[in-house]
């Protein structure tokens, strides 16, 4: 890895809480600059993960690290912006001077910062922090991870309670992190949330990985759809035996059908003719995902599945 320091290394990391499992055997390793999505239904443990990535909890066996040091260093923290999942905002403070002070403790982050993120995310900053609804408390606590331009962001489910449009905002604030070569964590039960952003995927089902991909080799690998018009009727064995396409249908001018992976061929013989109109529908990952998804629901699991409770 040209000795470069993993943002997060996890080996055999693992979390009981009691009997019950929360996280087990975990590894895994994320590189500087890289978005990182961590999915999973209720309960699969990503709020564990998370945890014991800023020594909230302790593990029960394995380790981690994180920027290189150990979780429970207080260096590690300064360098680290984290949205909670459940935010404990209240009081009748308002959330701008709540977020001066925090700003003022993370060293003096400008007031325009602040201003422009708060802009951004169409946030209220005038309201009293008990009296905030459940999308400007979410609002309020992305700024706070995001304000002091921290190495590594960390966030749980960031994306629960904003609207599309403040979504998009958050994806593009995202994105810019990655630009800068910062790294960014972030959990989601929803595919379509962290996909346009995530180099690479982790899925944790039941407390335990079951599977991490890039993005960009689920997205060869998803089916879609595809239609081509032309401007006159083409023959369909033009179009018959080309690699990764499958349910053909051809009449008249219009070609019909799905393609497995890459386009290349299907468009290549599709430009022998006039095309007047293409229509390709964005590939489902979410299907993909699914198949992960479903089996045994064991989220009750205990240690040593044998023993009785
Ligand atoms: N403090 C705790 N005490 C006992 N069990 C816990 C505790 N925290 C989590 N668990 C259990 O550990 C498992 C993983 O929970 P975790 O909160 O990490 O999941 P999650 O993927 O973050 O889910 P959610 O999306 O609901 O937050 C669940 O079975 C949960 O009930």
């Amino acid at each position: 890895m040209n000795g470069m320091t993993a943002v997060v290394e996890a080996e055999g990391l693992t979390k009981f809480y009691g009997q019950r499992r929360g996280l087990e055997d975990l590894d895994l390793a994320i590189q500087p600059g890289e978005v990182f999505g961590y999915l999973g239904p209720n309960g699969s443990g990503k709020t564990t993960t998370i945890r014991l990535l800023l020594d909230v909890i302790r593990p029960t066996r394995g380790r981690a690290t994180v920027l290189g040091l150990d979780p429970g260093d207080a260096k590690v923290r300064a360098r680290i912006g984290y949205l909670p999942g459940e935010l404990a905002l209240a009081g009748r403070e308002r959330a701008g001077q709540y977020l001066r002070f925090l700003a003022d403790a993370r060293g003096g982050v400008a007031q325009a910062r602040i201003d422009e993120l708060a802009e951004r995310l169409e946030a209220d900053l005038s309201v009293p922090m008990g009296k905030l609804s459940k999308g400007n408390k979410q609002k309020v606590g992305l700024i706070q991870a995001f304000m002091h331009r921290p190495e590594f962001l960390i966030l749980d489910e960031p994306t629960s309670g904003l609207d599309p449009l403040v979504q998009q905002e958050f994806l593009a604030m995202v994105r810019e992190v990655r630009a800068d070569g910062r790294t960014v964590l972030m959990s989601s039960h929803v595919l379509a949330e962290v996909e346009h952003v995530s180099d690479r995927v982790g899925i944790v089902r039941s407390g335990r990985l079951v599977a991490v991909e890039e993005v960009a080799a689920l997205r060869e690998k998803a089916v879609r759809r595809v239609e081509l018009h032309f401007d006159a009727p083409v023959p369909p064995e033009a179009f018959e035996g080309l690699p990764g396409v499958r349910d053909l249908r051809a009449a008249g001018a219009s070609v019909t059908c799905t393609i497995d992976g890459r386009p290349d061929a299907l468009i290549k013989a599709a430009a022998r003719f006039t095309v007047v109109h293409l229509v390709s529908a964005e590939p489902d990952l979410e299907e993909i995902f699914l198949t992960y998804y479903s089996g045994e629901e064991d989220q009750h699991a205990r240690v040593g599945s044998a023993k009785p409770a």
